[in-house]
């Protein structure tokens, strides 16, 4: 439990990818934030982030280190967790074009299409609006990107691409705690996507703050 909600902890899962771009993002934004590599980093975060990169190399490091147990344990018990690209194939319970023995640490009801766009869009800039993010739409970056092709019934589509060949892929989603987005925010100077991470992870904290207060004067 924080003490003080204002400063959420947020763990970055720092095996492999763009960590240091999203630690300044989210300091940008007020939380703390602090690389997470081993099991027992997992017990002070309050959110965790995991970057893009390369989501074969991630899921291999992250089972060496014996971090997907415990990685899925905290996500199937709440902590709000935020995937970009290779950190929403991670996030992912399902995937297509990924190697038979590839594995993920899941949570997120959706099927995952890596490198969804092709070889001749290996990376592309668009315009993308997202549903909860105020103020127009974001300049999105995506490389050697992922889609999401199908959501189970408790995800909330995000954010679709719109014109071209993708038009009208599924590139952000929200299901409760857990957001993904195809593309990668941290690599512009555009905080929305991490400010409504935080804002997610605020109000859990302030969720808990609450339940154990209620547990407090059930008890007296
Ligand atoms: N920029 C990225 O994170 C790329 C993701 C990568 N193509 C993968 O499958 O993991």
């Amino acid at each position: 439990m924080r003490e003080n909600p204002a400063v959420p902890v947020i763990g970055v899962l720092a095996l492999q990818g763009d960590v240091r771009e999203h630690l300044a993002a989210l300091r940008a934004q007020g939380a703390e934030a602090v690389t997470v590599r081993r099991p027992a980093e997992l017990a002070r975060i309050d959110g965790l982030v995991v970057p893009g990169g390369e989501s074969t190399t991630m899921a291999k490091l992250a089972a060496r280190f014996e971090l997907l147990e415990p990685l899925r344990a905290a996500i199937a018990g709440g902590l709000p967790a935020y995937g970009s690209c290779a950190g929403m194939i991670m996030l992912a319970d399902r995937l297509l074009d990924a190697p038979a023995d590839q594995v993920t640490v899941g949570g997120l009801d959706v099927t995952v299409r890596r490198n969804a766009f092709g070889r001749q869009v290996d990376s592309f800039e668009s315009e993308v609006a997202l549903d909860g993010i105020a103020g127009g739409p974001l300049h999105a970056v995506f490389i050697r990107a992922p889609w999401v092709e199908e959501a189970g019934p408790e995800v909330r589509v995000l954010g679709r691409v719109v014109g071209g060949p993708a038009d009208g892929k599924i590139v952000a989603v929200r299901q409760g705690h857990l957001v993904a987005t195809s593309f990668h925010p941290e690599l512009t100077g555009d905080r929305r996507v991490h400010a409504l991470f935080v804002d997610i992870v605020r109000e859990h904290l302030a969720q808990q703050a609450g339940a154990v207060a209620g547990n407090e004067r059930g008890k007296s």
